[in-house]
């Protein structure tokens, strides 16, 4: 079990990181607010409208999310708060078997935390807003559906940690990076993202993987296990289609079960 010195911890995020997380993006507070909601699932209300939800199929059983949040979808407490209420939700609806999880922002998956969450707020703020995200990246991790990340642009930081929850994960060719660069931004990996990581990349290539901070191109992500595929742009969504329907073919039963067992291990890991 890895030791954690939160009251260093602590320290850090009360005098350090607001700081660094604006000198780092050069930006002032620009969350603005409310975008479409585009649900049209009865019994899925994330009670925002952060999160597209799409039904794949006449059976209900693959739902597309479509994170979007202008300009980059930048995790916001209000969009954590939506996934997590979303998939909690499609947890408990027995028809829904699998999960695609993406993007509306044609070159963007996610950038990750919302630096600007980090700016000029009280340390009690700055933690509520950490666990948010704690609990959106938990909720997908041990979600009982079977979920791929179609990642169709940038994901960095916290939008490569929201991929790495998934069971599989399917990049565009492109320009785009795909990394975890929370040691350049000047946030020490907190060891249940390390743990996430350890779980995907294996022990060695995760601590390169997130001790450089290195943005890697989709090729280089296939490479240190980042993704699982790369893919053109125009296949992703089917592609990730595919690959869910093979998920899902296994017997729920069993799959939910060993999914559990597989991963509840990781949840004792918080800072
Ligand atoms: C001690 C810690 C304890 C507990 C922690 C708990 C949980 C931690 C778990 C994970 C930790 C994750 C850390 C992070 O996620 S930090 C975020 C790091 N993200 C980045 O470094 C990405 C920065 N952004 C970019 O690189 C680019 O924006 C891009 C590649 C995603 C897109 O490039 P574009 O050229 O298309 O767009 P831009 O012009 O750069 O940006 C447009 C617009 O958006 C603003 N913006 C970008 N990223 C963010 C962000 N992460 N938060 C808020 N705002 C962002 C950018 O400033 C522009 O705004 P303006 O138009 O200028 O107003």
């Amino acid at each position: 079990m890895v030791k954690v010195n939160v009251d260093m911890a602590s320290s850090f995020i009360r005098a350090v990181l607001p700081r660094l997380a604006c000198r780092h993006l050069k930006i002032g507070n620009n969350c603005n607010g409310r975008y479409l909601y585009g649900c049209n699932k009865r019994w899925v209300s994330s009670g925002s409208d952060l999160v597209q939800v799409e039904q794949d199929d006449s059976d209900n059983e693959i739902v597309v999310l479509k994170m979007n949040v202008k300009p980059v979808n930048a995790c916001t407490a209000e969009f954590n708060n939506a996934m997590t209420k979303l998939i909690k939700d499609l947890d408990a609806d027995e028809q829904s078997k699998g999960l695609i999880l993406t993007s509306t922002l044609p070159n963007v998956f996610s950038a990750g935390l919302q630096l600007t969450a980090l700016h000029g707020k009280s340390y009690d703020e700055i933690k509520e807003y950490f666990s948010t995200f704690q609990t959106m990246a938990h909720t997908l991790f041990t979600s009982r559906l079977a979920t791929v990340a179609a990642i169709n642009g940038h994901a960095i930081a916290g939008g490569c940690v929201i991929a790495l929850c998934c069971e599989y994960r399917v990049m565009a060719e492109g320009k785009f990076h795909n990394g975890l660069n929370e040691v350049i931004v000047g946030i020490p990996m907190p060891a249940w993202v390390s743990a996430y990581t350890v779980y995907a990349l294996g022990t060695n290539t995760a601590e390169k993987v997130i001790l450089s901070g290195k943005k890697h191109t989709p090729r280089e992500a296939l490479q240190v296990g980042l993704v699982d595929q790369v893919v053109p742009p125009d296949d992703l969504i089917q592609v990730s289609k595919n690959i869910l329907s093979d998920l899902i073919k296994v017997g729920d039963y069993p799959r939910r079960l060993s999914k559990e067992r597989l991963r509840k291990e990781l949840l004792m890991f918080s800072l």
